[in-house]
Formats: C-alpha cells, structure tokens, sequence
C-alpha cells in the first residue's frame, strides 16, 4: 500500500443533524475513511489528526439564535477545503461575514436547484438542463433560515425560487456551501457531489476498501498485541465472528475463542459454529456447554428483567472461569463498532447501549486487567458484513439478522424451560428455512418465532387438541430503534404456519404478530 488509508480523511464536524451518519456513509462509500466530531470537541482531532478536507454537518438549530453551535474558527484558518451542508452553510457564511435569517418561506422535501456559474463542486452535474443551458438538480430541502447576504468572497453557484443563496462558494479558499443535502438518496446527484468534493477539491483517493481495511486492521493488531494472547467471546453473531477471522489472520493461535452454548440458540447454532470456525477455518473455539447451568438459574423466573440480568451475569462467571484457565490472558476483543462510539459519545445515548449491556462482555470486572482489542471500532455494520465476507466467512454467517445474547430467553415469554426450547427452535428453524426458499429473507431485517406458554385447542384428524402458541415476527428497519412490521405474503405465511402446527408437537396454532416500534419492542421481552 502507498498511502496510509488512514492519511487521506476527512472530519465531519456535527451539528446534530439527524443526517450525520449518512454523510459518514457516503464518505466512506465514495472510498474515503472519515470520523465524526461534535462541533463542540473537535478541535483536538482537527489539530492532530490533519484531515484533507472538513464537512460541516446541518442540524436543527437556527444561527440567529443566541448562542448558536458555531465552528471552531480553525475550520477555516486550516488551509483545506470546507463544505458546508446546510446548517454548517449557514454557520459558514454567518462566522466569516455574511448574513443569516429565518424565512418565512420553509422548504421541506423535493426542490429543483439552478446550478449557477460553473464551480468546481457542481460543474457537469445536473438532472436536466434548462433552454438557457444551466444544469437542474433534483434535491431534498429541510431548511426554515436561509443564507440572505455572501461573506466577501463568494459568489452564488445554485439557487432555488425559495433559496436565491442555495449554494455558495469561495473557490479560491475552496470553500462550498449547500442549503441542500447531498447526502439523502433524494438528491440524485448526491454521490456524484460528494465524490467531487472529496476527490477533486480535497485531493483523496480512494483508499478505504475492504482489501486495505483488513491490512490495515491487521498490521493495528500486530502492533498492539505483540506476543501477546487473546480472549474473545465468538457469538456467531456477526461482529464477534469478523473479530474471530481478523484476528485469527493477525496473531493465529495465540486467540483463544470462547463460545457459550447456554441453551439459548437456535437449531443446531453451536454446532454450527464450531464447524466454521474449529473445523473449516481453523481457529481455536472452547465451547462451553452450559445449558443446565443456565437453565437451572432461570428456574422459576418469570420476570424479563430479572431474566436478562441472570442470563448476563452467567455469561460473566462462565467467561471468568474460562479465561482464569487460559495461562498469560493479555488482551479481550470485542466487536464494538463506530454507531456504538457515536451513540455512547453523543448526547442521545442510550437506548440500543442499554439493551446491549445485559450480556456484553464489556461487563467483565476490572481486576481481570485485560486490555481491549476492538478492531472494529471504526467500521459501520455494512463495512463489517462486506470484510467479513472478503476474509471468507460464508455469507449466510454474515448477512444473518441480527440474534441477541440472551437468545431464545427473551422470546420464551416467563419462565424458561428446556421443552419449551426445544419447541422455538424447532418453530424458528421453520420459519427461516422458508424465508430463505421463498427468498424473503433479506427483504426482512430480523425475523424471528416466539414462544406463548398458553394453550389453544385445535382438532386434529378428528381429534382434539390443546397446545401451544408461536408467534411470528418480522421487522423492517434501518437502525433498530424504530421499526416497521414486514409485510409478508399470506401465501408464505400460511405455509410456514401449516408446517409448524404439522410438523412441531405441542403447537397448535400461530399467530403472526402486527405491532410497529414504537409502541412494540422488537423482541417480546
Ligand atoms: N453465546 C455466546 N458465547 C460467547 N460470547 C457471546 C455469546 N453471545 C454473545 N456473546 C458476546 O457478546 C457480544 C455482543 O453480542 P451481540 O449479539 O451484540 O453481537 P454479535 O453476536 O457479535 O453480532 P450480532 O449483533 O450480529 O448478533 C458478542 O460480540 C460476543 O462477544
Ligand atoms: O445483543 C443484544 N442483547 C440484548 O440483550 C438485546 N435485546 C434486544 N436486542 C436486539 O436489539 C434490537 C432491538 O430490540 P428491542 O426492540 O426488543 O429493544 C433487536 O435487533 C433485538 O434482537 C438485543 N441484542
Ligand atoms: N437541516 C438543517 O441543517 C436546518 C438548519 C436550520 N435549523 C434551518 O432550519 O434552516
Ligand atoms: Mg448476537
């Protein structure tokens, strides 16, 4: 490799917009690795990480308020390009003397901009083009102030009927700003901005690939490391299991995984595991079966909560026992990834690490004196799936919903017990072995059975019968914090639900479950 991936960034300075990640997105997409900063503790990383290039996010303030999240002023005296989106505009054109004001004209959604001039960032860009020649976008407002007098130097390069400012530059300083934004997939041209910006203002290339990534990630390992060993709890979710395989490339057998079979998963998962991971791709797993441990600790247990907090601490006592046996333990590995840095550092912290925090190992207590590896601490989930699949883990493993820790416990509704298990994976395995064959299953973002310990009666060749109820769930979702039902087709549902009460004794009927987040959780419990 050339350059370092990590010498061609970008810092994307963060006004609260709720588009911050995607502009992160679209960054790392166009090949170019950046970090996030909040507009009110980034000065550091702009000193010391020296980035070709600055985005000013938008957000939801108004720069004519008192007090307004400003820039920091060496966003400008740094000698690279800015662009601003939006709020940053706004802020970008109020801190270097031009005029800001609230408008009584909102614009929210689709707009069409007039490409004015022929600026670096916009030349040759364009939707359409108008009789007198200038270039049209189709691009999606959501901006109630707006840029009314240019800071000296800039001209206009877009504007709108609403927006006669709706793109402004001062391309001898090489800075942009737009009132629109590029980032949503509304804006057509969006990529083809970005991209611009980033590569032909800022001078990046493209090096942030899956290829490099795994290079980089593990010359950062070796380094770190050392002679080092290494503990990881392999889930067979997918973070742990791209640590697994990263590692297991940087420092071979010096990693130690550690899966816990606790009773909890799904059809044949354990065994599962242990053959990608022992048998195919070579890396030491301890399975640890510890199903009776677990299920008699549920015993009685009725309440979610409480059944959360047992599943966690036995998964913390397991894991102590297990590494107290490994000799010269130097490090743990974990599969943090960035949207877990964002969230614990932003201001809406919370829900997601909440949940997370019943069973992560994050909870191991600090006289294990274990230092952390989390090599994916910089990668979102779809950077995860794609370098999992270049290290070779099979794309099942790595395109799979996303299964929580306390597994099966939480979707056993009150007390947990192995023959009500057995009953959910059964339900489950057929369940998802339709999806795949009615090729549904990527269309759906989780989709999972749960167990009703009520009885129904049912008839069954002239018999009756009275047994149990699954549910089926299915959600559409991008972040997991809200989520739709997924609409699945009654012929695909009437066959999964004829096959469970067939094929499954001690069901006698399914329900399939209509309920959005919010109100509804996705998992029951
Ligand atoms: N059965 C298990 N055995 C060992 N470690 C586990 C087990 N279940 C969870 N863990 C640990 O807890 C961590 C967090 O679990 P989580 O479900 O959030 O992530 P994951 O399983 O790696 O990926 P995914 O979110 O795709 O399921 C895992 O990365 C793993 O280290
Ligand atoms: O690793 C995890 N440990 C947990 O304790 C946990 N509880 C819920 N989930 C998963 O989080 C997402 C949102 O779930 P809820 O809507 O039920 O809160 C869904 O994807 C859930 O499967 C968990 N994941
Ligand atoms: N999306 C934004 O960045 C909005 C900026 C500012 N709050 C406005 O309404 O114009
Ligand atoms: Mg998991």
């Amino acid at each position: 490799m050339t350059a370092n991936i990590h010498d061609h960034r970008i810092i994307i300075v963060d006004f609260g917009s709720q588009y911050t990640q995607l502009i992160a997105r679209r960054v790392r997409e166009a090949g170019v690795y950046c970090e996030i900063w909040p507009w009110d503790n980034c000065e550091d990383a702009l000193n010391s990480q020296k980035p070709r290039g600055i985005i000013l996010s938008g957000g939801p303030e108004t720069v004519t308020g008192d007090n307004p999240p400003r820039a920091p002023e060496q966003v400008f005296n740094m000698g690279v390009p800015v662009l601003g989106i939006c709020y940053g505009m706004q802020t970008m054109a109020a801190q270097l003397g031009g005029e800001v004001a609230s408008s009584a004209k909102h614009e929210y959604g689709y707009a069409q901009v007039r490409a004015r001039g022929h600026s670096k960032l916009l030349v040759d860009i364009e939707d359409h083009v108008t009789e007198e020649g200038y270039g049209l976008l189709d691009v999606w407002m959501s901006h109630g102030d707006r840029v009314e007098t240019l800071p000296p130097g800039f001209s206009v390069i877009a504007e709108t009927d609403n927006a006669p400012l709706a793109g402004i530059a001062d391309e001898s300083r090489g800075f942009y700003g737009l009132q629109f934004h590029p980032e949503v997939t509304h804006t057509t041209q969006g990529k083809r901005i970005i991209g611009r910006f980033l590569h032909e203002i800022c001078g990046c290339e493209s090096l942030w690939t899956p290829d490099n990534i795994i290079e980089d990630s593990i010359s950062a390992i070796q380094e770190q490391v050392g002679e080092g060993k290494v503990l990881l709890g392999l889930s067979g979710g997918v973070d742990s299991s791209v640590v697994a395989a990263l590692l297991h490339r940087a420092i071979g057998d010096r990693l130690t995984c550690i899966f816990v079979d606790n009773g909890l998963l799904r059809l044949d998962e354990g065994d599962q595991v242990m053959a990608t991971f022992a048998r195919h791709m070579g890396v030491k797993v301890i399975r640890v079966d510890a199903e009776q441990r677990f299920l008699d600790a549920l015993k009685g247990e009725t309440d979610p909560e409480k059944k959360r907090k047992i599943i966690g601490n036995m998964f913390i006592d397991i894991f102590e026992e297990e590494a107290a046996k490994i000799k010269d333990v130097d490090f743990l590995a974990q599969g943090t990834i960035y949207p877990d840095v964002i969230e614990s550092a932003g201001a809406k912290s919370g829900k997601a690490h909440v949940i997370k925090s019943h069973h992560n190992v994050g909870g191991l207590p600090d006289y294990m004196k274990l230092k952390l590896v989390e090599p994916l601490k910089e990668l979102f989930k779809d950077e995860v799936r794609e370098i999992g699949v270049k290290l070779g883990l099979p794309s099942e493993m790595v395109y799979r919903h996303p299964f929580p820790g306390p597994g099966l416990g939480v979707r056993i509704l009150g007390e947990v017990k192995k023959e009500y298990a057995d009953i959910l994976r059964q339900a489950d395995n057929i369940y998802i072995e339709e999806l795949y064959n009615f090729k549904l299953y990527d269309e759906v973002s989780q989709a999972f059975a749960v167990f009703l310990p009520v009885r129904s009666v049912g008839v069954v060749g002239d018999a009756r019968r009275y047994e149990y109820v699954i549910t089926l769930r299915a959600v559409k979702t991008v972040d997991f914090m809200t989520a739709h039902i997924g609409h699945l087709p009654w012929e695909f549902l009437e066959k999964v639900s004829s096959r469970i009460i067939n094929e499954v004794s001690g069901v006698s009927r399914v329900a399939y479950d209509i309920s959005s987040k919010p109100p509804a959780t996705i998992e029951w419990e």
